[in-house]
This record gives C-alpha cells, sequence and structure tokens, in this order.
C-alpha cells in the first residue's frame, strides 16, 4: 500500500492536499489538467519534493524523510535519462549499480531484463542509434531491473505516437503482472487509464481525489471528472 496522510504539498503559490491510499499490485493512473499538480505528486512520492506537512507512507514504512535512492520505488520522467555516451547495456546496468562494476549474476540479471523488454541482443548500441520506442524500452528496463516494488511513471512515453504509446503501455501491463509492480502513472489520455489501468486517481481544485476502479469512474464520472472530460 502506499499511503499519503493529509499531505500538502507546496510549490511557489501552488498548494496541493491529497489524502488516499492507492493499493499495492494494481495500475492506478493519475489524471489531471495541466498544472493540476500530477508531476507534483509523483515528485513528492519519489522524494524530491519535501511535503509541507503530512506522511507518505510504502508498504508500512514511513518514507517521508527518506531520499530518492532509498524508497522502494522507481520513476521514469519524460525525458528518458538515457546517457548519451554509454551503449544500451550500461545505460541500463546504472539501475543496478552506479558504478558499473557489475558481477556476473548482475550482467546475467540486466540482460534477462533487456529480453524482458525486446531489447536482447541490442546492448552494445548507443541510446542515438535505437528508435524513440526503443529508448523507451531500455528506460523501463533500467528500472525494472532495480527491482522495487512501485514504478511512477511521470508521461515517460508522451513523446511516442500512438501505436508505440499503447505498445509501451502493454508492455508496463504486462510485466506489472509478471513482477507483481504496483505502478503509478500519470496521464492526460483517458484512453491510456482504460487501457491498463486498473483505479483512476483525479487531482482537481487543488485535491487529490482518491482512486477509484477506472471502468465505473468512467461510467458514471464524479463531477471533477466529467469537467476534467469535458
Ligand atoms: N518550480 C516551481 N515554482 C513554482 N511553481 C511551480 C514550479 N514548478 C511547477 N509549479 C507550478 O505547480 C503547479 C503544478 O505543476 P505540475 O507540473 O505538477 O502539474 P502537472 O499536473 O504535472 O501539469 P502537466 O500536465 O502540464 O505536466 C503548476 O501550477 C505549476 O505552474
Amino acid at each position: 500500500m502506499l499511503r499519503l496522510h493529509d499531505v500538502t504539498l507546496a510549490l511557489g503559490a501552488f498548494r496541493l492536499q491529497a489524502d488516499a491510499d492507492f493499493a499495492p499490485g494494481r495500475i492506478t493512473a493519475l489524471m489531471g489538467a495541466s498544472g493540476s499538480g500530477k508531476s507534483t505528486l509523483l515528485a513528492a512520492i519519489a522524494g524530491f519534493l519535501a511535503p509541507v506537512s503530512g506522511r507518505i507512507e510504502v508498504e508500512g514504512r514511513d518514507v517521508t524523510a527518506l531520499p530518492p535512492g532509498d524508497r522502494p520505488l522507481s520513476i521514469l520522467f519524460q525525458d528518458q535519462n538515457l546517457f548519451p555516451h554509454l551503449d544500451i547495456a550500461r545505460n541500463v546496468g546504472l539501475g543496478l549499480r552506479p558504478d558499473l562494476r557489475l558481477d556476473r549474476d548482475q550482467k546475467a540479471a540486466r540482460d534477462a531484463v533487456l529480453d524482458k523488454v525486446g531489447l536482447g541482443g541490442l546492448g552494445s548500441r548507443l541510446p542515438r542509434d535505437l528508435s524513440g520506442g526503443q529508448q523507451s524500452r531500455a528506460a523501463l528496463a533500467r528500472a525494472l531491473l532495480r527491482g522495487r516494488p512501485w514504478l511512477l511513471l511521470d508521461e515517460p512515453f508522451s513523446a511516442l505516437g500512438p501505436a508505440l504509446r499503447a505498445e509501451m503501455l502493454d508492455l508496463v501491463a504486462s510485466t506489472a503482472a509478471s513482477e507483481d509492480l504496483s505502478v503509478l502513472m500519470v496521464s492526460h489520455d483517458p484512453g491510456d487509464a482504460r487501457r491498463i489501468a486498473q483505479d483512476t486517481a483525479l487531482i482537481a481544485d487543488g485535491r487529490l481525489e482518491p482512486p477509484r476502479p477506472t471502468g465505473p469512474l468512467f461510467a458514471d464520472p464524479t463531477p471533477s471528472l466529467r469537467a476534467y472530460l469535458g
């Protein structure tokens, strides 16, 4: 469980209130208008922004004061954060060891994850020699290799065309199921939520509305979701 206990976030004049639980083993879409605070909320959960008040708990542990690297989660941003001068195997290996001194088992784990995301045999390529979709796969592979139970996605696939984006979402869904990952993903597109998210939460008017099952929520939207959908 990922719990936000009476969390208040502030960024300049912007304020966001969040008091909600995210269930483990599920994919939750986080929706809301541009500027509503989706990235800010993910940044706080990941440890890049300290709450003004409140507590963040993951799997029963208070992580509010923990640095990002010590939290039981990985986060993928819009900008895939691949190092241009490192080949894909090394970029992915960074998920395990920043100094890249991988032992034999770690190299095997890295290669297995590259296979899993469909990049088997491409480890020696530089990022620029991969397509946009393949770069997304590499970034996902690095996050998966870290083996953290929660995966936060801040629109990492938004630069891809619709078909590739759908492919990446399906890869996230199948990997989440096979690796027992819990996923919280920011999206602008109700189609993304319908495609892979069992639950959907909305941020509106400076407040997080707790997640609800996606199907029933879209069938009978809350007033703020109706306003968002237009
Ligand atoms: N460094 C900052 N200083 C002050 N305000 C900021 C800063 N960064 C973001 N904001 C404001 O915080 C609010 C939330 O921004 P955030 O990026 O979290 O929204 P979002 O829902 O992720 O938007 P989008 O869908 O456009 O990515 C916005 O009103 C934004 O202008």
